[in-house]
């Protein structure tokens, strides 16, 4: 998938800063000018397919603002996004329902169940949206819930849940609606290290047979090495480098990225 020249302006007096924008003013002018926000700032973007990419910089770079994106959750002031040749920007509101069905999934670092449905009804929640009948939805569910090593918790509810097996019935549920493109939102920040570290480890091994399309934002330079090290990071709305954790180790493209990979390899 490719973000090509996409800018995001959050505020009121949106059209003045678009303006502004236009014109090259800083984004913190801008903010002084109209009070709006520039969340993301020319950002070209190439994501491959099939593998773990992770997104990555400092709270409010514009992380959360890029992934929806992807699926049009938000969309750009200017800019096209494109999922292999479907330009996602272009499609009228059925066909974006409909794209989004097929191809792409999320799954949230709150983990966005609904708590008045037990954990089965929570994991066929997409297969139901799109009318599958409900003994195959059962079935393709449950085949999920076991993956993610939540059998026998089927009639559970939300309440009765740790941490991380909310976080397990999210990601059953989004691998039940059956898309190659799956978009994770910081969804193991909010578990304890040890259960974070057992998702991570769950996650590499579905990917290994499912072969998807994974953008996953981190802020942890740890965990976006076990998930491979293929990162893109973010700074004030800017797309400062992408490649691998490697690479921004050893040839940071500036001072920010210098310092995000020096506090993460102290604290390692
Ligand atoms: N709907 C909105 N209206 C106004 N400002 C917004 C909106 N959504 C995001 N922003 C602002 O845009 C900036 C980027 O937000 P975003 O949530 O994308 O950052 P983030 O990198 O995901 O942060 P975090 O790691 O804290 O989740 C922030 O300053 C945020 O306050």
């Amino acid at each position: 998938m490719r973000l090509e020249n996409i800018n995001k302006v959050f505020g009121k007096r949106h059209a003045k800063a678009m303006a502004l924008l236009e014109q090259g003013s800083s984004s913190e002018d801008i903010t002084s000018e109209t009070d709006c926000h520039v969340a993301l700032r020319d950002i070209n973007l190439t994501i491959p397919s099939n593998g773990i990419y992770c997104i990555m910089g400092l709270s409010g770079s514009g992380k959360s603002t890029l992934l929806r994106h992807i699926n049009r959750l938000i969309d750009p002031d200017t800019g096209t996004v494109w999922v292999e040749d479907v330009d996602v920007t272009a499609l009228s509101i059925p066909d974006l329902q409909k794209f989004r069905q097929k191809r792409i999934a999320m799954v949230f670092q709150h983990f966005g169940l609904l708590p008045h449905f037990t954990v089965l009804q929570n994991a066929e929640f997409a297969l139901r949206v799109r009318g599958v009948p409900k003994h195959e939805r059962a079935e393709q569910a449950r085949y999920w819930l076991n993956e993610v090593e939540l059998s026998g918790y089927e009639s559970h509810y939300y309440d009765e849940l740790s941490g991380g097996m909310r976080q397990r019935v999210g990601l059953a549920r989004a691998l039940a609606a059956g898309t190659d493109i799956l978009l994770m939102d910081e969804p193991f920040s909010a578990l304890d290290p040890l259960i974070r570290r057992k998702l991570q480890t769950l996650l590499l091994d579905l990917q290994d047979r499912l072969n998807k399309t994974i953008v996953f934002i981190t802020h942890d330079v740890e965990e976006a090495r076990i998930l491979g090290g293929t990162v893109a990071l973010l700074n004030q709305g800017r797309l400062v480098q992408s490649g691998s954790l490697d690479e921004l180790a050893t040839h940071p493209a500036d001072d920010y990225v210098s310092s995000f990979m020096s506090v993460a390899t102290e604290s390692a």
